[in-house]
């Protein structure tokens, strides 16, 4: 390879490897907007007060014509209580704060100006069609006071990732995350390693362009490869904590399978606490999947109760059995419902049938250790001795998932299913395609060092 095609694949290298790292905001010049924006900033529907924010050049104008300051305008960050007034009949909309928020110290970076009005549907209406009237206005679209302040260096793209979670968050954990992603900790992070690695492909197309003028000094490269090396172990470590984070963002599938009758449906409405799903003795009742959200531990799980797999003939419960198989391959966590008042148990040969169990549920692919939970369900109909011969024959076997018996109907051994539930749930973790990003450029990078070392 020729010297300027090992420079050209260093760039090729470092343009996707500084994009993706570079969680700063190099804002494209041109992309800053004349017009204000204004937009209803506390959500929709009836509510004691509503906040309608306005940022742009002619917020201070707005300001004045609405809220009767004809001189001078209110000290920054200050609630000011004024009549709300429309800019032209002067007629007056609603009572209620004004505060101020000069550039650059406000969320968007530009002057901004908030008005906490009363929440009533005529009231903000009125309110957003005055603002209309002003010259320079204009409704803000989705996103846009974030995306200027974005533009506006007062977030990264990480922070602003980390306020959009915080936004939609609704379970603790999605919380306490987000606002460590908004904290910034996370842009700083990959803004060390951006600067890390440009340090790395500096050095390295230093060697390439002078080493045979002999200005670079010896082990110049043997360095970078050190450095790429570290860079790349702290990136998977880096991988391996935060995986947990993208599960956390759009939540664990979690899928209910099992034979007719096992009692699916009352599990799933026994964990949401409430009657989703219908109930009853007669078989194939479920026909189709009945999904739920859940809040376990503080992570968001999507809870799917399915169909009982059995063959039949009537087309309707056929499509509902291709369902639910379709959720099992999907699902990163199958619990497989079991009516353990059917299983051989004074004639031993339980732990066969519970493998029958497993085999005739997940995808012949799924090793039944993972991803997977043995719900053994209707424990109070089996009898002291059935109970203490079932133990001795699931204990010390191994390949079964961990097994759970439980009563749907006593809510007997329900507390210890929901610990190993939230723990198994804990480590169904994906690649978050970014960092996976991330670690294949640097593998790159240290392939090419390696080849590079080698071959000098
Ligand atoms: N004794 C006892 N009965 C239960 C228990 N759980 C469920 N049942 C009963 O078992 C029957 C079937 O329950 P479902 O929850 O409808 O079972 P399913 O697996 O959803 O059934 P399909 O809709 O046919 O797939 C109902 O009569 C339930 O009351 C339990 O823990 N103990």
């Amino acid at each position: 390879m020729l010297i300027s095609d090992f420079t050209f694949s260093i760039f090729f290298r470092l343009i996707p490897i500084s994009r993706v790292l570079s969680t700063g905001h190099e804002a494209p010049s041109g992309l800053f907007d004349a017009d204000t924006i204004f937009a209803l900033s506390s959500g929709h529907g009836r509510c004691g007060v509503a906040v309608v924010r306005i940022s742009g050049p002619a917020a201070a104008t707005a300001l004045r014509s609405m809220a009767g300051l004809t001189c001078h305008l209110p000290p920054p960050r200050t609630a000011l209580l004024r009549r709300i007034t429309d800019p032209h009949s002067k007629e007056v909309l609603d009572r209620g704060l004004v505060l101020w928020f000069p550039a650059p110290h406000s969320f968007t970076g530009e002057d901004s100006v908030e008005f906490h009005i009363h929440g009533g549907t005529a009231v903000i209406t009125a309110v957003l069609q005055a603002l209309g009237s002003v010259s320079g206005m204009r409704p803000a679209e989705a996103g846009e006071f974030t995306r200027r302040a974005f533009q506006a260096g007062k977030l990264d793209l990480t922070e602003v990732e980390g306020l959009g979670d915080l936004i939609h968050a609704e379970t603790e954990a999605q919380r306490r995350q987000a606002l460590r992603q908004m904290s910034g900790d996370l842009g700083r992070l990959y803004q060390d390693w951006s600067r890390r690695l440009k340090r790395c492909l500096a050095h390295v197309e230093a060697f390439i362009d002078f080493s045979e003028d002999e200005l670079i000094e010896d082990g110049v490269l043997n360095r970078a490869d050190l450095s790429v090396q570290e860079l790349q172990a702290e990136m998977l470590q880096h991988l391996k904590d935060e995986r947990r984070g993208e599960r956390l963002r759009s939540g664990i599938q979690v899928v209910i399978a099992g034979d007719t009758n096992a009692g699916k449906s009352s599990l799933l409405n026994t964990l949401c606490q409430r009657p989703a799903a219908i109930v009853s003795p007669i078989a194939g009742t479920t026909r189709d999947v009945v999904e739920t959200a859940l809040d376990i531990g503080g992570f968001p799980v999507l809870l799917s109760d399915t169909a009982g797999l059995r063959d039949s003939r009537d087309v309707v419960e056929r499509e509902g059995v291709r369902r639910a198989r379709e959720r099992v391959e999907q699902a990163d966590l199958t619990l497989v419902v079991v009516d353990c008042a059917h299983l051989p148990l004074d004639g031993g040969g339980a732990v066969a049938s519970l493998q029958g169990h497993l085999r005739s549920v997940l995808p012949s692919q799924q090793h039944p250790d993972t991803g997977c939970l043995l719900v053994l369900n209707k424990v109070d109909l089996l009898s002291e001795t059935q109970r203490w011969k079932l133990k001795e024959e699931l204990s010390g076997v191994y390949g079964l998932p961990p097994v759970c018996p439980i009563s749907c109907q006593t809510h007997q051994g329900l507390k210890d299913f929901l610990t190993v539930l939230h723990s198994r749930h804990m480590i169904c973790y994906y690649i978050i395609l970014l960092l996976y990003v991330l670690t294949y450029s640097v593998l790159n990078l240290h392939d090419f060092c390696t080849w590079n070392i080698s071959k000098s």
